[in-house]
C-alpha cells in the first residue's frame, strides 16, 4: 500500500526567517510580556494590551460589519468556520491607532499588515484547527505570492469575557490561552529556517457561553497590496 506523500507548506527562506529573529527580540523586550514554555513553536501573549473603552470600541465596530467568516480553501466541513468577521478600515480615525500600535509592538512596518479583522462568534461557533500561514501548493498561492507573499507574524486581541469556551488551542505546540479582555496573542508562523512550522496549528474552540470577540492581523513578508476588486 503507497502512502500518500504530503507536499511540505513551503520551504525555508532567508526573509522569513529575519522576520522571525528580529520580531522575536523586539517582542522579548516588552515589559511584562510572557513566552510560551514550547520549543515547539514562538507564542508570545501581552495582558492589558488594549483599554476596556479601545474593546468596547472594537466590539461596536464589528457588530456594525460583521458578516459571515470565509475560508481561503474549500473544506468538506460546513462546520469548519462558524463565526462572523468585520474587515477593520485601517484608515478610519479611530481604527488606525490599534493597527498600528500592533504593528509597533511586533516592530514590522504597519504596510506589511493585511486589513485588520473582527471576529465574532456567538455560543457554538468555533474556528476548527488550521494553519494561519499559505500552503505553497495550493492554486491560491499564485495571487497570494504577489501581494505580500507568505504570512509570517500572526497577532490576535481578545476584546471580552467569555463566560465558556472560546479558548485558543494549539494542539501541537500544547499551548492554550483563555480569552481575557485587552490581551494580546503573537506567534511565528514560520520556523527559525523561515519554512512554514506545522506545530502553529490552532483552533479557536468553540464558545460554549457568552459571545467571544477578537481582532486578528496577519503580517506579509513583504509590503501587502489588497486584490482590486473590478
Ligand atoms: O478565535 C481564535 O481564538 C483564533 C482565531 C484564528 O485563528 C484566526 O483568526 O486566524
Ligand atoms: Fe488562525
Amino acid at each position: 500500500m503507497n502512502t500518500p506523500v504530503r507536499k511540505a507548506p513551503g520551504g525555508p527562506s532567508p526573509v522569513r526567517a529575519e522576520w522571525g529573529r528580529s520580531v522575536e527580540a523586539t517582542l522579548s523586550a516588552v515589559p511584562g510580556i510572557r513566552r510560551a514554555k514550547t520549543d515547539a513553536a514562538v507564542v508570545f501573549a501581552l495582558t492589558d494590551f488594549l483599554s476596556e473603552d479601545e474593546c468596547d470600541m472594537l466590539m461596536a465596530t464589528i457588530d456594525a460589519g460583521r458578516r459571515k467568516s470565509t475560508l481561503l480553501t474549500a473544506t468538506n466541513d460546513p462546520n469548519f468556520r462558524t463565526s462572523d468577521s468585520c474587515d477593520l478600515d485601517r484608515w478610519h480615525p479611530l481604527l488606525q491607532p490599534i493597527d498600528e500600535k500592533i504593528a509597533h509592538l511586533l516592530g514590522i512596518p504597519p504596510e506589511h499588515g493585511e486589513t485588520m479583522q473582527g471576529q465574532r462568534y456567538a455560543p457554538g461557533q468555533q474556528f476548527r484547527a488550521h494553519n494561519d500561514y499559505f500552503n505553497e501548493n495550493e492554486p491560491y498561492w499564485a495571487s497570494m505570492a504577489v501581494q505580500g507573499g507568505q504570512r509570517t507574524w500572526t497577532a490576535m486581541v481578545y476584546l471580552n469575557e467569555v463566560e465558556q469556551g472560546g479558548a485558543t488551542w494549539f494542539p501541537q505546540a500544547g499551548v492554550r490561552f483563555n480569552p481575557r479582555p485587552g490581551m494580546l496573542v503573537a506567534w511565528n508562523n514560520m520556523n527559525a529556517d523561515g519554512s512554514p512550522n506545522l506545530a502553529t496549528l490552532h483552533e479557536g474552540m468553540a464558545v460554549v457561553e457568552g459571545t467571544k470577540y477578537i481582532i486578528t492581523k496577519w503580517f506579509r513578508e513583504g509590503p501587502w497590496t489588497p486584490t482590486i476588486e473590478p
